[in-house]
């Protein structure tokens, strides 16, 4: 059985206990800017944490603005990593703080990121190593966001090379991955069939071409046939205009049993 401390804080990654995750990455206030305007930021929390995510995610600085109260039912995952879209290069990634921070300020479970196929990838691999080593010490669980990212990646979507990048983040002590959908998505199910951990893909892009969030419920439900064990999805939901009712959508389709429960006790 996995030690108490780690068992603990992965159940809170998954309200449902069901295995399946929910999460909410915040992280792109510093590598592409501010996700909401500062006033926006408590209403889009409430939203977020209210429309059911399983956890959210953030670096550190930023927990001094996210009430306490607000994630009583809502994991908290400390981000690790960073690096901004105006460095000359866009694919590095630098640790700016380790588990023991993390710790100390109330997390759940802490992320890494890693591009394989990027100038960088040595030092990535060498940090998510460490990181890993860490949250042994701690039993913290890890997030590994992995990528196909880099010059030396003809295509970031490709299956085979999606399988590799996931079983890197496993082998080297991960125990949750996100990454990109493959393309085709139908391919997404060779992914997640190589991988011993469970697989998260991100949302991509905020697409003007899915205004009320409908493809993103049915891109939702295309992961889980590919066995992924749920969503991380950022962009999408921090630029809907009705952030609390498209997670509540994602919600029900993640938690199905969860939300036939719920329907039955307002019943
Ligand atoms: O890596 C990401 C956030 O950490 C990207 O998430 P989205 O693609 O869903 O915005
Ligand atoms: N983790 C992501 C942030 C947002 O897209 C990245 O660093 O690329």
């Amino acid at each position: 059985m996995a030690d108490p401390g780690k068992a603990f804080r992965t159940r809170r990654l998954s309200r449902a206990g069901d295995g399946r995750h929910l999460f909410v990455p915040l992280d792109h206030s510093v590598s592409d800017g501010p996700v909401v305007p500062n006033e926006e930021w408590d209403e889009l929390i409430r939203s977020v944490v209210l429309g059911g995510a399983d956890a959210i995610i953030v670096h550190k600085g930023r927990m001094r603005a996210i009430d306490p109260a607000l994630l009583e039912d809502c994991a908290l995952v400390v981000h690790l990593s960073a690096g901004t879209s105006h460095a000359a290069d866009q694919h590095a990634k630098v640790l700016v703080g380790d588990v023991e921070d993390a710790l100390r300020l109330g997390a759940d479970a802490v992320s890494v990121h890693v591009n394989v196929g990027s100038d960088t990838e040595a030092k990535q691999l060498a940090d998510l190593g460490t990181v890993a080593s860490q949250c042994q010490v701690w039993n913290v669980p890890l997030i590994a966001m992995a990528y196909a990212r880099g010059p030396r990646m003809e295509s970031s979507f490709d299956p085979t090379v999606l399988s590799h990048v996931v079983n890197i983040a496993a082998d080297l002590g991960a125990d949750i991955v996100k990454t990109s959908m493959a393309l085709p998505a139908e391919r997404m199910a060779e992914v997640t069939a190589s991988c011993p951990i469970p697989v998260l893909v991100a949302g991509g892009p905020a697409a003007d071409t899915d205004p009320d969030g409908s493809g993103l419920v049915d891109y939702a439900r295309t992961a889980l046939d590919a066995g992924c064990a749920g969503l991380a999805v950022g962009r999408r939901i921090f630029t809907s205009p009705t952030p609390r009712s498209l997670m509540n959508k994602l919600a029900a389709v993640l938690h199905p049993a969860q939300a036939a429960a719920q329907l039955l006790e307002t019943a």
